[in-house]
């Protein structure tokens, strides 16, 4: 069993999301007593007679929004039995942009409700998010259920319908597993609850302790962006060269023959250099300086890649987008395209369908993608990138698209079509793919 879980949240606006994770870190004792007395202050301040949790996260929050450009924050907490990584994302603004960045590497997604509610249009959609991003498991977690009287029909009827929908995306059964928790008074959260004794199933805690996790995606591939070239030409070192970035997927060992793309030329990796000292091994997730047998044209922007499994170096391909932008998408919108550490010119030539992820059904040629909005296009870029499909890579199948004007993110994209369920008005079934690592 993996001793790290990647978590991913997605609610709306005041469902509880930050409760929630305000209680899964206070009953797992990831909080800093210092931290722990700033909201008993608060808290007492503001009247209340129990700790508002929320302010735990949402404490962090305001720090972090004071440097604007991070959408996501990445929290750790552990128990014995695990490690978990949960990047929580504000509910308010752009959401789907949010959850997108959040989800996108992410083994696990908790989906929030309120229980008076049920399931809304948001909870749909980012089902259909989770599922296009290739999360491969999701939890809805039935949310407020003290303020339903713990009602057990109440909860059924929501689970019932989110499961259908889950279903309807991909997701078997097992992979899906709805909760009836209460975030502020603690139900089934990481305590089993007295208060819905007609729920059998495991707290949120146990079963994110026990979920089987997919293995890292050390088994892909091994991807490498070209951030640097490195040549500092001191006496000690006249001749060296490095390539200096971070491991997108996979594995490398010296002596392993390498691929550069777009170029093509090829060389052994003969020694992997970081501050601390050479390494005998390099995985995915860690930055290195690659030093090859022999010197090659290799520039910024390039990709290395190991040499008998390497991806396709394509200047035309198909993709999903999720739009992100108010202005919206029309065909034949020149654009930038940033994958990896490149970034190129390009068109989408063509919008080819639109999913519709309440009905979960496709339209055909759409005129137009507007903000929160799935598609599938086209697109032609001015150089070539070597890219590999999403389902296959999750990190070097990804890509973004952005406004030339004025530099902003307009959409998510993603090489191929990886929802797993695609239907078209049709009929037909378009597509199915596995959800990748
Ligand atoms: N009765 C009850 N109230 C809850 C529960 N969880 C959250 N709340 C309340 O719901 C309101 C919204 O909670 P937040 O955690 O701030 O919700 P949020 O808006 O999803 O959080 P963001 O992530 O900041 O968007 C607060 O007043 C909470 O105290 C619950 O399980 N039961």
């Amino acid at each position: 069993m993996s001793d790290l879980l990647r978590l991913a949240t997605a609610g709306s606006v005041d469902d509880g999301k930050s409760t929630l994770v305000g209680r899964l870190l206070y009953d797992t004792k990831s909080v800093l007593a210092d931290q722990l007395d700033a909201v008993h202050r608060a808290s007492a301040d503001r009247g209340l007679s129990t700790p508002d949790l929320s302010l735990l996260v949402d404490g962090l929050r305001s720090e972090r929004e004071q440097g604007i450009t991070i959408d996501v924050a990445y929290r750790y907490f552990a128990t014995p039995k695990r490690s978990f990584v949960l990047a929580d994302t504000p509910g308010h603004v752009q959401y789907t942009r949010n959850t997108v960045t959040g989800a996108s590497t992410a083994q696990l997604g908790i989906l929030l409700v309120d229980a008076r509610k049920g399931v809304i249009e948001q909870t749909r959609r980012h089902a259909a998010v989770l599922a296009l991003l290739g999360v491969p498991r999701l939890v809805l977690a039935v949310n407020k259920i003290d303020l339903v009287g713990y009602d057990e029909s109440n909860f059924k009827l929501t689970a019932k319908e989110f499961t259908t929908h889950a279903n309807a995306l991909g997701y078997a059964d097992s992979d899906v597993l709805t909760i009836p928790v209460s975030a502020l008074v603690g139900d089934n959260v990481v305590d089993r609850s007295a208060n819905t004794p007609w729920y059998t199933g495991p707290t949120l805690l146990e079963h994110l302790e026990s979920v089987p996790v997919e293995p890292d995606p050390h088994h892909v591939p091994f991807r490498f962006p070209v951030q640097y070239v490195i040549r500092p030409r001191t006496p000690e070192h006249p001749d060296y060269r490095g390539y200096a970035g971070q491991i997108a997927a996979g594995t490398i060992t010296p002596g392993e023959e390498i691929v550069v793309l777009p170029s093509g030329s090829r060389a052994l990796v003969e020694r992997i250099d970081t501050p601390d000292g050479e390494l005998a091994e390099a995985t995915a997730g860690q930055s290195v300086t690659l030093v090859l047998s022999h010197d090659l044209d290799v520039s910024r922007g390039d990709l290395i890649s190991v040499a008998n499994n390497a991806p396709n170096v394509v200047d035309e391909f198909e993709a999903t987008l999720c739009w992100l932008a108010d202005k919206a998408l029309r065909p034949n919108a020149r654009v930038l395209v940033k994958h990896g550490t490149k970034t190129t010119q390009a068109f989408v030539t063509e919008l080819s369908s639109r999913f519709d992820e309440q009905k979960l059904s496709s339209v055909e040629l759409p005129e137009t993608l507007q903000l929160n909005e799935i598609g599938q296009v086209r697109i032609r870029t001015a150089e070539p990138l070597p890219i590999d499909d999403y389902s296959v890579n999750r990190r070097t199948g990804a890509f973004l698209v952005i406004d030339a004007s004025d530099g902003t993110t307009l959409a998510a994209g993603l090489v191929g079509a990886p929802l797993r369920m695609t239907q078209t008005v049709r009929g037909s079934v378009r597509n199915s793919v596995n959800p990748g690592p």
